[in-house]
């Protein structure tokens, strides 16, 4: 209301983005009441019909008085993430208006770590849907960070740099979605409506798809053939590696956004793009994907220093050119845009079998919990397709105090030339550089967590910021999900592991979060800690009740 009367008495004030909350919650909430009379209705006959005599009877029956017990407090934490979700809803029109010329430099970190497992043709299109976003190329920066030190991902950089002379004006000429250029080819047709176009078409598909042989042909080889390691100083650093544990940094400026002859073949500017291998020696740790990502932001710090930052997994490329765009209708909001510390999008997969056995889709997660999460406080950052604003991951607290002039910061610092930030840079991507700082504690992603994303949106959290989660109508980012059972396995041991983890040290909600998140937001995040914990229930439940029917003992009302 008091925002519409600003809206209309000044005419001044139009949000960038707006926020709705999900509508039918009368029948959701009555829904849910019949469950509770339900569950009650279970314990007091838990209670009430206590076996008198027989010890295993009893005993099986108190079991499951208290596996049910758990159930019930488990259920109602998942009811409080879901009782008010909400939806968010932007404005790019408005954001263009009045931001075009003060669009904010943007930083896109890809981190891969195994050419094997994440294979370079693979990595390269996710690093190419990046480059073509739908965004002033001057501003955008896209950093790869490689902890496999592998060249032959170094080599399909190289070619990935070259393409996007003809990859990126093609996307906009042609205003193609998705940008990948493999998931496009895939099912895109030509266009036969104008023969210029598809003799253009035509050309770019040629283009990549000799560019994908020639990877995979090399990745196949297992090295990269003399005649190209000619054709760029980068692979020398390869002639001082014996393994990928143990190496100095590699740290190449494939493209420089800045160097005028930086262009496209329509002399439209690139934008900037990085190698980085950080250095790993056996002695230091190397703190896996944290490390890589605290390496990028200090590189990045030095080379673009952009407000904002994008992070993705390797495996998960843009589907939707204007989710930058969408991004910052949330950072430069006038009104609420200040206080948002992170943005995350869905994760969302293309490879989920029909049946889906293992569950790897994340659907209800994704659509139900994180909108509630949203309406709690504010989603969990997950480690990809999450905007960060640069000061709030750096582990600056939130202040209301200094508005942020976004012309300001869009201010480059840096006036070296490639050659001189190259060296610089390369210290502060040295195994040493975080040791006794505060790196990994206070500054940058935390260490010595497996789920390094979930304590750091926490921690971004407890320094008083908000974080919001978007659901765009075209999916913003398109993964990878585990296929087999074991993939699946070692990633929901890494993930309950780590929640556990979160949840029994002092970075836990309720003593960490204590008075600085709201409370239901630290019971929100049980909804994910408390997952291991739930397997004393779960198996209870799985092998007593059959074992009691197998004896004759009956543990359910007889109907
Ligand atoms: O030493 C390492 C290990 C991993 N990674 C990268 O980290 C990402 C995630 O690793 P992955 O093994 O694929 O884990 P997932 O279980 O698929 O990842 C999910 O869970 C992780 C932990 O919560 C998050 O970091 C991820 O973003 C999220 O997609 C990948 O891009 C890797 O290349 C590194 O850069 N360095
Ligand atoms: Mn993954």
């Amino acid at each position: 209301m008091r925002e519409k009367e600003r809206e209309m008495g000044k005419n001044e004030y139009l949000p960038l983005f707006e926020t709705r909350a999900s509508r039918g919650r009368l029948l959701f909430k009555l829904y849910v009441l019949t469950i509770f009379v339900a569950i009650c209705m279970i314990l007091v006959y838990r209670v009430s019909y206590l076996p008198v005599e027989g010890a295993v009877e009893i005993w099986s029956w108190i079991g499951m008085f208290f596996a049910e017990l758990w159930f019930s407090f488990y259920w109602f934490i998942t009811q409080l993430v879901r009782w008010n979700p909400i939806y968010r809803y932007t404005f790019k029109d408005r954001l263009s208006q009045r931001y075009e010329k003060d669009l904010p430099g943007v930083d896109i970190f890809v981190c891969t770590a195994d050419p094997e497992i994440e294979p370079p043709t693979m990595v390269i299109n996710t690093v190419l849907s990046m480059m073509a976003y739908d965004y002033p190329p001057e501003k955008l920066s896209v950093y790869l960070s490689d902890d496999g030190g592998s060249d032959l991902t170094f080599y399909a950089m190289l070619e990935a740099s070259r393409f996007s002379k003809h990859w990126l004006p093609f996307c906009k000429k042609l205003k193609i979605q998705p940008r990948s250029p493999e998931a496009y080819f895939r099912t895109a047709l030509e266009p036969l409506d104008d023969p210029n176009k598809a003799k253009e078409w035509l050309f770019v598909k040629k283009l990549y798809i000799d560019m994908k042989y020639q990877i995979e042909a090399t990745t196949k080889l297992g090295k990269v053939p003399e005649e190209i390691c000619k054709e760029h100083k980068g692979f020398h650093e390869w002639n001082f590696i014996s393994s990928r544990r143990d190496h100095q940094t590699i740290l190449e400026i494939l493209i420089d956004g800045t160097d005028p002859q930086a262009m496209d073949n329509e002399g439209q500017p690139l934008p900037t793009l990085v190698y980085l291998a950080r250095e790993k020696r056996p002695q230091y740790p190397h703190n896996f994907k944290a490390g890589a990502m605290n390496a990028l932001i200090r590189v990045s710090s030095r080379i673009s220093n952009s407000p904002i930052i994008l992070n993705v997994d390797c495996d998960m490329y843009s589907n939707n050119s204007y989710s930058v765009r969408d991004a910052l209708c949330f950072f430069m909001d006038e009104e609420k845009g200040r206080e948002i510390g992170y943005i995350q999008y869905p994760q969302a997969f293309e490879n989920i079998t029909k049946n889906d056995i293992y569950c790897n889709s994340l659907n209800i997660e994704m659509e139900v919990d994180f909108p509630g999460l949203d309406g709690n406080g504010g989603p969990l950052y997950i480690g990809t397709g999450c905007f960060h604003r640069r000061e709030a991951l750096c582990g600056r607290r939130y202040s209301n105090e200094n508005k942020v002039d976004w012309k300001e910061v869009n201010y480059r610092k840096v006036k070296e030339s490639a050659g001189v930030l190259e060296e610089v840079c390369r210290i502060l991507a040295s195994c040493t550089y975080d040791a006794n700082t505060e790196w990994g504690k206070e500054m940058g992603l935390k260490y010595g967590c497996p789920v390094e994303d979930v304590i750091t949106g926490l921690s971004v959290q407890c320094k008083g910021w908000r974080s919001m989660y978007f659901i765009p109508e075209r999916k913003g980012f398109l993964g990878l999900a585990p296929t087999t059972l074991l993939q699946t396995l070692v990633q929901h041991k890494r993930w309950s592991e780590g929640d556990f983890q979160i949840l029994i040290t002092r970075h836990s909600p309720f003593l960490f979060g204590h008075k600085r998140i709201p409370l239901k937001l630290q019971l929100s995040y049980c909804i994910y800690l408390l997952w291991a914990t739930s397997w004393f229930a779960v198996l209870y439940y799985l092998v007593v009740p059959p074992l009691c029917l197998l004896r004759g003992i009956s543990l359910f009302p007889k109907v």
